[in-house]
C-alpha cells in the first residue's frame, strides 16, 4: 500500500501581493507565475502553478465532484511522488509543494494577471479562483539568465502488431506528431511542421541538430506561438518578432546583439546540442512512452472492447447511459492504491511483454495507456547557467495524471489524424526513422 501521504506545504501565498508574481506561461490546464516580490526565503526562486477552468464547458477534470471545503491536494503531487518518481531519476524532477489559496486573494490575483495572458487562452479559460489549493514549484525560468522549454511529444513509431491493414503502412512510416502537425496545418492551425520528435529522441548529433533547427524554424514562422519550443530570457518569453528583446538576449547570451536569423539559430543550436545529447532524460521519456503504449491506440481499443464483452451480463453501464458504444462510457478513474500496485507490477523484473494481452488484465493496460499519455505530453525545461559557478539544470515538467474521460477523444483524434494523412500522396509522405525501434 502507498505510504501515508503528507505533501510539504508552501508558506501562505496570501501574505504576498498579486503583483509580487509575474506571469510566465500556461498550457491547457494550468498557468504558472514566478515570484518576483521582495526577498522572501519562502518564495524566492519559486513559481505558482494554478489550475484553470474552461469558460465554455466542464474540463476533463479528475476530481470535479469534491466538495469545496475538503478539496484534496492537486493529484499531481501524489502522482509524482508515488508513480513518476519510481520511473524517473530524482535529478530530473522538481519539488512540488501544496500552496493553500484563499478566494479573495485568488480573485485579486486572477484579475491582476488576466491582461498578461494570451488572448486565445483568455477566450478559452480563466484561472480557477474557486480552487483552494495550487502547487508551489521550483522556478525554472526565474528572473536571470535564460531557459528553454521543449515539449517533445511522441518519440516512437507504433509496433505494427495491432494495426489494421489500412493504417499499418501509414503509421509505421510517419510518426504521430508529424501527422498531427499535418492535420493542424490542413485546418489552418499553427503547427511545428518543421520538427520531427524522432530526430530529437534519436541521440545522434546530426538528427538532434535537425530537430533543434526544426523547432527554431517553426518557432520563428509561428511568431513564437507553437508550444513545442519556448525560450525565456530575464523571466520573459521571447517572441521572434520582438527584435529588440531578441537582440538583448543575443547580446547577453552570445556576446553580440545583431545576428541574421540563420546565424542566431546556429548559435542557439550550438548551445542546446551538447545538453540535449548529454542528458539521458529524453531517452527515458521516449522509452516510457513506447513501453507503456505497446499496442497503439488501435490495439488498446480492441482490448478494451474485448474486456467489456467479458463483463457479466447485468444491466450494463452502456445501457444505463443509453449509449450504443463503449467509447461513450468510462471506466472509473484509477485510485492511488491501484496506481501503486500498477507501478509495482510495471517495475517488477518479472513483467514481460505478452504477445497476446489477456482482456482480464485490461485495468493494468488502461493504467499503462494513461501513464504513457502523461509522458507523451510532458515538457523538458533546460535552465542555462547565468554565471560560471552554476550548472545547466534539466528537468521534466507537466507530469499530470491523465483522465479516462479522454479515451474517446484520443480514439477520435487518432482516427482523424490517420484519415487525413492517408489523403497525402505517397511521394509526399514523411518518412520518420525510429532509432530505438524494437525489432
Ligand atoms: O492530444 P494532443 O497530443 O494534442 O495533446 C494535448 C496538447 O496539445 P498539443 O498537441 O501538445 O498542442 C495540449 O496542449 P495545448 O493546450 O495545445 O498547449 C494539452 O497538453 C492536452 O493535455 P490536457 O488536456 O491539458 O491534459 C494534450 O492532450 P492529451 O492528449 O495529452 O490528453
Ligand atoms: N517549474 C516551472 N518553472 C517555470 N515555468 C514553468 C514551470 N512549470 C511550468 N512552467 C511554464 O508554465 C507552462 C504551463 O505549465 P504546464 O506545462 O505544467 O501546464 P499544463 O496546462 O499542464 O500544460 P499542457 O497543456 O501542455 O498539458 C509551461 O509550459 C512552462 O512554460
Amino acid at each position: 500500500m502507498p505510504r501515508e501521504h503528507h505533501a510539504s506545504r508552501a508558506a501562505k501565498v496570501s501574505t504576498t501581493t498579486p503583483s509580487d508574481w509575474k506571469y510566465v506561461s500556461e498550457g491547457g490546464a494550468t498557468a504558472v507565475f514566478s515570484y518576483q516580490g521582495p526577498p522572501n526565503p519562502a518564495f524566492d526562486g519559486t513559481a505558482l502553478r494554478l489550475r484553470k477552468t474552461s469558460n465554455h464547458e466542464t474540463k476533463n477534470d479528475i476530481h470535479p465532484d469534491d466538495p469545496e471545503e475538503n478539496e484534496p491536494d492537486d493529484p499531481m503531487i501524489q502522482f509524482q511522488r508515488d508513480v513518476i518518481a519510481r520511473l524517473m531519476p530524482p535529478q530530473f524532477l522538481i519539488e512540488l509543494r501544496v500552496a493553500d489559496l484563499e478566494r479573495p486573494w485568488m480573485e485579486a490575483f486572477a484579475a491582476y494577471h488576466e491582461p498578461s495572458r494570451p488572448p486565445a487562452r483568455r477566450e478559452a479559460d480563466s484561472i480557477d479562483v474557486t480552487r483552494k489549493k495550487g502547487i508551489q514549484v521550483e522556478d525554472l525560468v526565474g528572473n536571470e539568465g535564460w531557459s528553454v522549454e521543449i515539449k517533445p511529444k511522441w518519440g516512437f513509431l507504433p509496433s505494427p502488431a495491432y494495426l489494421s491493414p489500412e493504417t499499418l503502412p501509414i503509421k509505421t512510416r510517419t510518426c504521430r506528431t508529424c501527422m498531427h502537425s499535418h492535420l493542424r496545418q490542413s485546418k489552418g492551425e499553427v503547427a511545428a511542421a518543421n520538427y520531427c520528435p524522432l530526430d530529437l529522441f534519436s541521440g545522434t548529433e546530426e538528427r538532434v541538430k535537425r530537430a533543434i533547427h526544426g523547432l527554431w524554424d517553426s518557432w520563428n514562422e509561428s511568431g513564437g506561438t507553437i508550444n513545442n519550443l519556448r525560450i525565456f530570457s530575464g523571466g520573459r518569453m521571447l517572441k521572434p518578432m520582438d527584435i529588440e528583446q531578441l537582440e538583448t538576449w543575443s547580446q547577453k547570451t552570445f556576446g553580440t546583439g545583431h545576428h541574421a536569423q540563420a546565424e542566431l539559430r546556429d548559435k542557439f543550436t550550438a548551445a542546446l546540442l551538447p545538453i540535449t545529447l548529454g542528458t539521458s532524460l529524453l531517452q527515458r521519456v521516449g522509452a516510457l512512452q513506447r513501453t507503456l503504449d505497446s499496442f497503439d491506440r488501435e490495439g488498446f481499443s480492441e482490448l478494451r472492447e474485448r474486456a467489456w464483452s467479458m463483463r457479466p451480463p447485468v444491466v450494463s453501464d452502456r445501457e444505463q447511459s443509453g449509449s450504443s458504444s463503449i467509447s461513450d462510457v468510462n471506466e472509473p478513474e484509477p485510485t492511488f492504491p491501484e496506481w501503486f500496485s500498477f507501478i509495482n507490477t510495471f517495475t517488477s523484473p518479472d513483467t514481460s511483454d505478452t504477445a497476446f494481452p489477456d482482456p482480464a488484465d485490461f485495468p493494468y493496460y488502461l493504467q499503462a495507456y494513461l501513464l504513457s499519455a502523461t509522458f507523451k505530453d510532458c515538457s523538458v525545461m533546460i535552465k542555462m547557467p547565468s554565471n560560471p559557478e552554476q550548472q545547466v539544470v534539466v528537468k521534466v515538467i507537466d507530469l499530470d495524471v491523465k483522465s479516462v474521460k479522454k479515451l474517446r477523444q484520443w480514439e477520435k483524434l487518432d482516427q482523424q489524424i490517420v484519415e487525413v494523412y492517408s489523403q497525402v500522396g505517397l511521394d509526399a509522405r514523411k518518412t520518420c526513422i525510429d532509432a530505438w525501434a524494437i525489432t
